[in-house]
């Protein structure tokens, strides 16, 4: 199926574009209204994430609404964990909780490698339907949480500041940590190979944890896996988002992917020297910026496209959108960033 606008492909593989593409991290499920209306028939997330019809459906409201330029598939990182044997729940404004967690080698020998067509068809089907609801409009982004990510939530069991619980496990189980990290990157390998043959166009890697990691840790413990899932991957630009491992991105860029993710706190020049010409970078409008006037989010989302240059940048928040973003306010960044960047198209 050709796509009609593939202005994503495009700057994710280097191509000229004749404008920026932007969508937004989170786009799906926490802002819309009409999300709302469709998660309220159901028990909760869960339930909407393993019906398929309905998380294609909520995957293209953006699309429909917001007028982005691409869909991401509507689901969670931590259905990796459960394929593996570890469930979760999902608790209401508080965030992911898991009943058990994994401390000791029996409790890693009690997992198993995920298989996708088997323990993650929801989701594959959901593409399925994504794709053929889309009928080509704009591309579909299919995820995974970063091996580091998953790591820290079945091993610390929830979210938490520090994620201490899971560090401790790197500094005094260095072993048991790898043969937890290795488990998780072949579920991993495994389900985003079955998203592109389900349909995903590109796919992104989400480590929101790696922040919390010194970088000596993060080169043990997370670019040797993140570069083998970049490796498995040759039919289709893979995007790498570390968030807040500023320190890492010179070594993120020698890695298999196309785009690197940035969060608010990196500098669109200062990262580009560090990456090199070769790659895309996808951000970094600090997400509370879509707190502030029509005005402030033009004059920003402008100042942030001369920044990255109109070539090889996808444009995106730092960070997913906040829930309690008017969704007016974020149609009024996707609106700049379409007719700014048009704009700069002619003046560089
Ligand atoms: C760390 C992480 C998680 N999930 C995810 C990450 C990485 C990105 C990041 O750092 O924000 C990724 C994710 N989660 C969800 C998507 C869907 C696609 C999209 O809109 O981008 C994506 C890409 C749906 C979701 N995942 C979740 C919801 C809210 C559930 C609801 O409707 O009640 C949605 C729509 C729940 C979730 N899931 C997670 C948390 C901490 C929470 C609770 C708080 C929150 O809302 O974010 C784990």
């Amino acid at each position: 199926m050709q796509l009609k606008n593939d202005l994503l492909l495009r700057a994710a593989r280097g191509e000229a574009v004749e404008r920026t593409p932007v969508w937004l991290m989170r786009q799906a499920g926490r802002i819309l209204p009409e999300y709302r209306a469709v998660r309220n028939r159901l028990s909760g997330f869960i339930e909407l994430a393993q019906t398929p019809e309905l998380a294609a459906e909520v995957t293209i409201q953006p699309v429909d609404i917001l007028d982005v330029d691409a869909a991401i598939i509507f689901s969670d990182i931590l259905v990796i964990p459960e394929a593996m044997g570890l469930p979760y729940e999902m608790v209401e404004k508080r965030g992911p909780r898991f009943p058990e967690t994994v401390q000791t080698a029996e409790d890693i020998g009690r997992l198993r490698i995920a298989d996708a067509e088997s323990d993650l068809g929801y989701v594959l089907e959901a593409i399925r339907l994504v794709k053929r609801e889309l009928n080509g409009r704009v591309p579909l982004i299919g995820f995974a949480g970063a091996p580091w990510t998953i790591f820290a939530y079945m091993v610390e069991g929830s979210g938490s500041k520090t994620f201490s619980k899971a560090k401790r496990m790197l500094y005094n189980q260095p072993t048991l940590a790898h043969a937890l990290l290795d488990m998780i990157t072949e579920s991993t390998i495994g389900y985003l190979q079955a998203q592109v043959r389900a349909g995903a166009d590109l796919v992104q890697v989400f480590d929101s944890w790696a922040g919390l990691l010194s970088p000596a840790q993060y080169a043990t413990f997370a670019l040797p896996y993140l570069g083998r899932i970049c490796d498995a991957l040759p039919e289709v630009p893979v995007t790498l988002f570390a968030k807040g491992a500023f320190f890492a991105r010179t070594e993120l860029a020698q890695l298999n992917c196309r785009t690197i993710g940035l969060d608010w706190t990196m500098d669109p020049v200062e990262s580009r020297r560090l990456v090199g010409p070769d790659k895309t970078l996808q951000g970094n409008l600090d997400p509370c910026v879509l707190y502030g006037s029509f005005e402030e989010i033009r004059q920003q989302t402008r100042h942030m496209l001369k920044a990255f240059g109109p070539q090889r940048h996808i444009a995106n928040l730092g960070h997913g959108v906040y829930p309690d973003i008017d969704p007016e306010k974020v149609k009024c960044f996707v609106d700049a960033v379409k007719e700014e960047s048009t704009r700069l198209q002619g003046v560089a």
